[in-house]
């Protein structure tokens, strides 16, 4: 299997991770948490999104937690922009890289962000363009690139349709959503094929959620075809509240655990992602669903595995 020596984890759990939380994590929290994931040797943090807060009221502070966490300088903070008015929030807020989203499947699209998928692209556009003029870097997500809670399976046209017009729009790269924890390898392949056909592997990004389980075996097979970004989120966190059934994230720590015995070099340190896991753990006052933070509470309890 030909692997590459060194891979990018993109931490989404204060964002993704925090959106779904039934329980409200305080600004002060969410501040430390991301501090705390500052010091791991992650070099990428998305920190919240600026997305209505009637919408998602978990990220209702996302400028006051933007402005109170310490920067470092070699990371990346970003944040979830779906239009001008969260753009404006954003820079006022001093985001690093803007993030775009838009969804492979109509319905899901609708649901999430109240648009058919051709009128998010003008949308999306102008974010790109106003983000650009900034000086921020931009970052296209797309959603439900599998699988989608309306629509079933999906096909790879459908979603190559969207890459084209994010590439348009000249995003710097595209993370691809399994929004649903629904793939296998088997598709992740036919996907990525069809994909980088037309565009370069350091173009995309995989996000996987772990719903079923699959999110590590789907990483290995986008790594043997060249991917070298992947987002994560500490402790396992995560999910999208318009996608029913949608559970969380790749765990960081689980990741990590996977590139470390391969001998692939990510420059994270795992026992400080730990750390922040176990500061979330005690802040939502309930276990992650990480396999390694379920062997760290083994161990504090002198169990063995
Ligand atoms: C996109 C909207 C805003 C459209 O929502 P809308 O209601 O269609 O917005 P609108 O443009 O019609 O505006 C209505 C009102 O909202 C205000 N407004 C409008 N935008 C904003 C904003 N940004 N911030 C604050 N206020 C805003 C706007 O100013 C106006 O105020 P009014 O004039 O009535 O007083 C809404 O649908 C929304 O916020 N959706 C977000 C849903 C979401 O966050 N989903 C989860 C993230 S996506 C995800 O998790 C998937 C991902 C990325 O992780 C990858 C994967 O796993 O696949």
């Amino acid at each position: 299997m030909h692997l590459p020596k060194h891979v990018t984890l993109k931490e989404v759990g204060p964002r993704d991770g925090l959106q779904n939380e039934k329980v409200h994590m305080a600004t002060a929290d969410k501040v430390q948490l991301v501090d705390l994931l500052s010091q791991t040797g992650l070099n990428y943090i998305e920190v919240t999104s600026f997305v209505h807060p009637k919408w998602i009221p978990q990220l209702a502070d996302a400028v006051e937690v933007l402005q109170a966490i310490k920067r470092e300088k070699d990371i990346t903070y970003a944040a979830l922009i779906p239009n001008l008015r969260g753009l404006e929030r954003a820079l006022q807020a001093n985001i690093d890289e803007a993030s775009v989203f838009m969804s492979a499947s109509e319905s899901h699209n609708q649901n999430n962000i109240n648009k058919t998928v051709t009128e998010t692209f003008p949308v999306l556009e102008e974010v790109v363009l106003g983000a650009k003029a900034a000086g921020k870097r931009v970052r296209g997500y797309i959603s439900t690139v599998i699988g989608c809670p309306y629509e079933g399976y999906i096909q790879p046209e459908q979603v190559l349709r969207v890459a084209d017009k994010l590439l348009e729009m000249d995003v710097a790269e595209i993370s691809l959503g399994d929004t649903i924890g629904v793939g296998v390898p088997t598709q992740v392949e036919r996907l990525l094929e069809e994909l980088l056909k037309r565009y370069p592997a350091e173009k995309f990004a995989m996000h996987f959620h772990d719903t079923r389980g699959t999110a590590l075996t789907n990483i290995v097979k986008s790594l043997e075809m060249g991917i070298t970004k992947f987002d994560s989120a500490l402790g396992g966190l995560g999910g999208c509240p318009y996608a029913k059934g949608a559970s969380g994230n790749v765990a960081t720590e689980d990741l990590l655990y996977l590139f470390d015995e391969m001998g692939i070099h990510t420059g994270i340190e795992m026992n400080a992602v730990l750390e922040a896991a176990t500061f979330v753990e005690k802040k939502l006052g309930k276990p992650v669903a990480s396999k390694q933070m379920a062997i760290v509470r083994n161990e504090r309890s002198g169990q063995a595995l």
